[in-house]
């Protein structure tokens, strides 16, 4: 994709193109109305099968799905950003929560708490053709400790007729005060733009939480980021275990050769000195690894510049470095 395929995608959109043309079309038409920038952090959760992913590409727009092998030390894996001239919704995956049997259990369920206590809404997501269950009103129950905006998510309703809908509207509207309670179809597209509206209207008051230049709506650079990140904890992760960030500067497309930009972010310079390692080795052996794994998704070939700062140069705000993963 390039950054021109967007300004050449038909004003309004079209409900079959979903993705670039979908963004366009919220980048354009709707506004939560009260001249308030707003970002921040949103995730689906529910039941396996409820539709989280389906209706999170439906949003963003592209099949994206980061696959670390030590997920753990990922709070947020990121799914995608979406810009508005409003609004920045960042959307990422959290892991779920299950019904503890176990000490274990109960342990991860703190874990996945604390996760989800770092967004700004949870959609929770009930799928319309299966009615409300133990699983759904056990979700329900963790939810309402959380300071997280708690809205519900009826999904699939292009699958039931009007009347199981009223049904399941009902339940869902019993099992909790939920701030709003939103039908949707990922997959015909309907009220998926009045959703993202209602989720953009909970987010907080705040500045971009990514750069906002022209390549922006591809959540490739959120991805390559996350990718650098991955390179610069490998063997490092007991040291700096949330101690970095990775933001893409810039991108630049020339021929078939990608160029980017960007800047990996530490706490302090004994970090830095980690980062960069003995005459700058280890930099260099994280950029050889991130190229090949940045070229391996884009398909092109990269060249890939990466410099080492110390956040404070970047960003004072410590709820945005939180934000971040500090
Ligand atoms: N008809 C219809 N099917 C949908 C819709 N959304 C999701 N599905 C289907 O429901 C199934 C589950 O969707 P997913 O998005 O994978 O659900 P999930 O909640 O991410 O599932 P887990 O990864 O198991 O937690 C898939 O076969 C989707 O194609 C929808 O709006 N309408």
């Amino acid at each position: 994709m390039s950054p021109g395929s967007d300004a050449n995608a038909p004003a309004g959109g079209a409900r079959t193109e979903r993705g670039r043309t979908h963004r366009h079309k919220a980048a354009r038409a709707t506004r939560v109305g009260d001249g308030t920038y707003r970002a921040g952090f949103a995730c689906f959760v529910g039941r396996p099968n409820a539709g989280k992913s389906t209706l999170t590409n439906a949003i963003i727009g592209q099949k994206i799905a980061i696959t670390s092998n030590k997920p753990q030390t990922t709070r947020h894996v990121i799914r995608g950003v979406l810009h508005r001239e409003d609004a920045q919704l960042v959307l990422v995956d959290t892991p779920g929560l299950h019904r503890p049997r176990t000490l274990l259990g109960e342990r991860l369920n703190d874990l996945v708490r604390e996760t989800w206590s770092e967004v700004d809404v949870i959609g929770v997501c009930f799928p319309a053709d299966e009615p409300v269950g133990a699983g759904d009103r056990f979700i329900s129950t963790e939810i309402a400790e959380l300071k997280a905006t708690v809205v519900a998510v009826v999904t699939k309703v292009d699958l039931v007729p009007p009347a199981v809908l009223a049904e399941r509207l009902l339940a869902v509207s019993k099992l909790y005060d939920f701030a709003d309670i939103v039908p949707v179809s990922a997959v015909s597209g309907h009220q998926v733009d009045t959703l993202v509206d209602v989720i953009v209207g909970h987010l907080p008051e705040s500045p971009p939480l990514y750069p906002d230049d022209v390549l922006t709506e591809e959540p490739e650079q959120v991805l390559i980021g996350e990718l650098i990140r991955e390179a610069a904890l490998e063997g490092v992760r007991d040291e700096l275990p949330h101690s970095i960030a990775v933001l893409v500067d810039e991108m630049l497309v020339e021929g078939n050769l990608t160029k980017i930009y960007a800047n990996v972010y530490v706490e302090r310079s004994s970090q830095k000195s980690i980062v960069i390692g003995a005459g700058g080795a280890r930099l260099k052996d994280v950029g050889i690894r991130a190229r090949a794994e940045i070229e391996a998704l884009l398909g092109r070939r990269v060249y890939l510049d990466l410099h080492v700062r110390i956040a404070k140069e970047w960003q004072r705000d410590p709820k945005q470095l939180r934000r971040l993963g500090f």
